[in-house]
């Protein structure tokens, strides 16, 4: 599978040591808060669960599938909602776990939604940065990496539903899609 790979951006080991830190700064943040983590599928699920393990005061777990990608590389611009909340997240204080941050738009989507949905405070930890592709405006309260205006995968991160499963986080070729 690292044949589609144009380079490798982080390991799996930079990759442990920043979800440790992040984890450490919600920690001390949300000490006796009893946040709520909310796991954005599918392409936070290995992210949330390294976050979750090095947050080691009370939190709670939620996961939410939305999509607005499908099998391209370039955003619809259109976020579905695959999967909504089992927990109700009115009054709580929601840290949304997101896998990167592009365009923003399934952010802002996001955060609106909880914000009608009558949250205590919203907040925002991804693994991933790529403020180049940004179209709206959006904040990241705790961020693993800047990448740069490259189509990146692995660790949760997917090119049509694969190389999520990779344990780094690389530059796919862009062959791959091109061709
Ligand atoms: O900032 P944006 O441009 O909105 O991009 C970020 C979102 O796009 C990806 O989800 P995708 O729609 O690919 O669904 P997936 O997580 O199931 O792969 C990614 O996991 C983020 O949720
Ligand atoms: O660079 C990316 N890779 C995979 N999924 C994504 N969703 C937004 N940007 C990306
Ligand atoms: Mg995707």
């Amino acid at each position: 599978m690292d044949a589609d790979i144009k380079k490798v951006l982080y390991s799996e080991q930079e990759i442990q040591a920043v979800t440790q830190r992040l984890g450490q700064q919600i920690t001390a943040d949300y000490q006796g808060k009893n946040p709520l983590l909310v796991c954005i599928l599918k392409g936070a699920y290995l992210f949330m669960a390294d976050i979750a393990k090095n947050v080691s005061d009370y939190a709670e777990v939620d996961f939410m599938n939305v999509s607005s990608y499908g099998d391209g590389v370039v955003s619809t611009g259109n976020v579905k909602i695959i999967k909504d909340l089992d927990i109700d997240v009115k009054g709580r204080d929601v840290i949304i776990v997101e896998d990167i941050v592009d365009t923003g738009q399934t952010l802002a989507y996001l955060i609106d939604l909880f914000n009608g949905r009558d949250v205590k405070s919203v907040k925002v930890c991804s693994l991933l940065d790529k403020p180049e592709g940004r179209k709206v405006d959006v904040q990241v309260d705790y961020a693993g990496f800047e990448v740069p205006n490259e189509f990146v995968v692995g660790y949760g991160l997917d090119y049509a539903e694969k190389y999520r499963n990779l344990p780094y986080i690389g530059i796919l070729k862009p062959e791959i899609y091109t061709e």
